[in-house]
């Protein structure tokens, strides 16, 4: 049986106080001798002890047991039946350091699995840059799954994870509290917070952002204002949920790229009260401002700018994570979707629901495709002849769509096993082929 949620509290990156058992956050300090109702105080931290105010992160967790009581671990490769033949498992970080393509690539959805299937067996690492050794970059990972996480736990020591689902809900109960999460929603759980997800619908799947680098954050709104875009209220953090449960459990951790398992007599998820600003939460990308052009031009997608991870570079992130959701198109004499273009950032994208307005066919919801940097892409043949002579006396209203980009500084490296998937569209750029010469030079 998941834990039940208890219910959420508001903001970004507040400093949160919640207990599921009242009397148990001791006042006025973090570590009294004794804890309140025999339970051991711990802290966790998710930035540098010495990191300026604004941005240091951490908690401190109340619970039955320490994190530190569980066996020594060994490697996992993965549930038998699941592993690629190199036997580094589906979900890693191996994104190889030989020749990469510049292709543009697509992928169809991850095939719904034939075996049960829990969330962590599920994942199929795509693609990522970086490593979390370097603590920067990200891992991009899809995940198919159709099984609970029964009797096992999993923390990624890695990097934060950013979890899209596209179809199916998620309950994920992690040691802060419980996040249910459904399509068009986010969920982020911090690096080290321990989770089991359980699937209410039986069946789940969709994409997963691991970032090695700096926490995500909201962007700075400049001109905008200090309203608009994702609105810090309408994040959601749980209030603490617990299980006293004992058993033969099992913990996965990932770590410096690799999955591992150790046995843990108990269940991690038994913290009855915490506080602090190093939490889980979630967003529903329904809630997005959405601002775009009133005049002319469509403007450069960091206008639909969710979250960020900065980089040591100001301005050129380690990711952002852009949606792009419904909205109305007015630009005058313009060309109303995307444009054709090349960037210096590379890009990965998935579609959550419906279609996207730069691609007609093809793009279709669970799957993903990748732009490489300075590879060119935009929208396909049929796009581009639609919107070349579309009546821009009328607005547009794209409605029924939420697509996403990963969008990162560095180049994204498919791995072996994405690049030689069975889903991926080997014909992908056929879509511009259409695309002919109407260069009629004067005279
Ligand atoms: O390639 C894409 O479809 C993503 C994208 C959308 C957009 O509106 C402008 C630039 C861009 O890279
Ligand atoms: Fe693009």
């Amino acid at each position: 049986m998941a834990i039940a949620s208890n219910g959420y509290q508001s903001g970004f990156g507040n400093e949160f106080a919640t207990e599921a058992l009242s009397g148990t956050l001791p006042v006025g300090r973090n570590s009294p001798q004794r804890v309140a109702h025999g339970l051991y105080a711990e802290q966790l931290s998710g930035t540098a002890f010495t990191a300026p105010r604004a941005e240091n992160r951490r908690s401190w967790l109340y619970r039955i047991r320490p994190a530190a009581v569980h066996g020594s671990f060994e490697r996992y490769l993965g549930a038998p039946g699941m592993q690629p033949p190199a036997s580094i498992g589906r979900f890693h970080n191996d994104f190889g350091d030989g020749p990469v393509s510049p292709d543009q690539m697509r992928w169809n959805p991850l095939p719904t699995p034939e075996r049960p299937t829990d969330f962590i067996d599920g994942l199929f690492t795509m693609a990522g840059n970086g490593s979390p050794a370097a603590q920067h970059g990200i891992g991009i990972h899809l995940y198919a799954a159709n099984r609970d996480m029964d009797g096992r736990y999993f923390y990624d020591a890695d990097g934060e994870l950013l979890i899209v689902p596209q179809q199916g809900r998620l309950h994920i109960a992690t040691e802060l509290g419980v996040l249910e999460v459904e399509p068009q929603e986010i969920a982020v759980v911090p690096r080290g917070i321990r989770f089991a997800v359980s699937l209410p619908d039986g069946e789940a799947r969709g994409y997963v952002c691991e970032n090695f680098g700096a926490l995500l954050k909201l962007p700075d709104l400049g001109p905008i204002g200090s309203n608009g875009l994702a609105n810090p209220r309408d994040f959601l953090t749980p209030n603490a949920a617990y299980e006293d449960k004992q058993g033969n459990f099992e913990l996965i951790a990932k770590f410096q790229g690799h999955l591992w398992r150790a046995s843990i007599g108990h269940s991690p998820l038994d913290v009855v009260g915490w506080h602090g600003n190093y939490a889980p939460y979630k967003y529903d990308l329904r809630r997005f401002n959405t601002i775009g052009s009133i005049s002319f031009d469509h403007p450069d997608p960091s206008i639909f700018l969710v979250l960020h991870s900065p980089s040591d570079t100001p301005g050129t992130s380690n990711l952002d994570f852009v949606i792009f959701p419904p909205r109305w198109l007015v630009a005058q004499d313009t060309f109303r979707p995307p444009w054709f273009h090349r960037n210096i950032a590379s890009e990965f994208m998935g579609l959550i629901h419906g279609a996207y307005d730069a691609k007609a066919e093809g793009f279709v919801p669970g799957g993903a495709s990748l732009h490489n940097s300075m590879t060119g892409h935009g929208p396909d043949a049929e796009t581009f002849d639609k919107a070349s002579s579309a009546d821009l006396s009328k607005p547009d209203v794209i409605a029924d769509t939420m697509a996403f980009m990963f969008e990162t500084r560095a180049v994204i490296r498919p791995t072996r096993q994405a690049v030689e998937a069975a889903h991926r569209q080997r014909d992908y750029q056929a879509c511009w082929a259409g695309l002919e010469k109407h260069f009629t030079p004067p005279g």
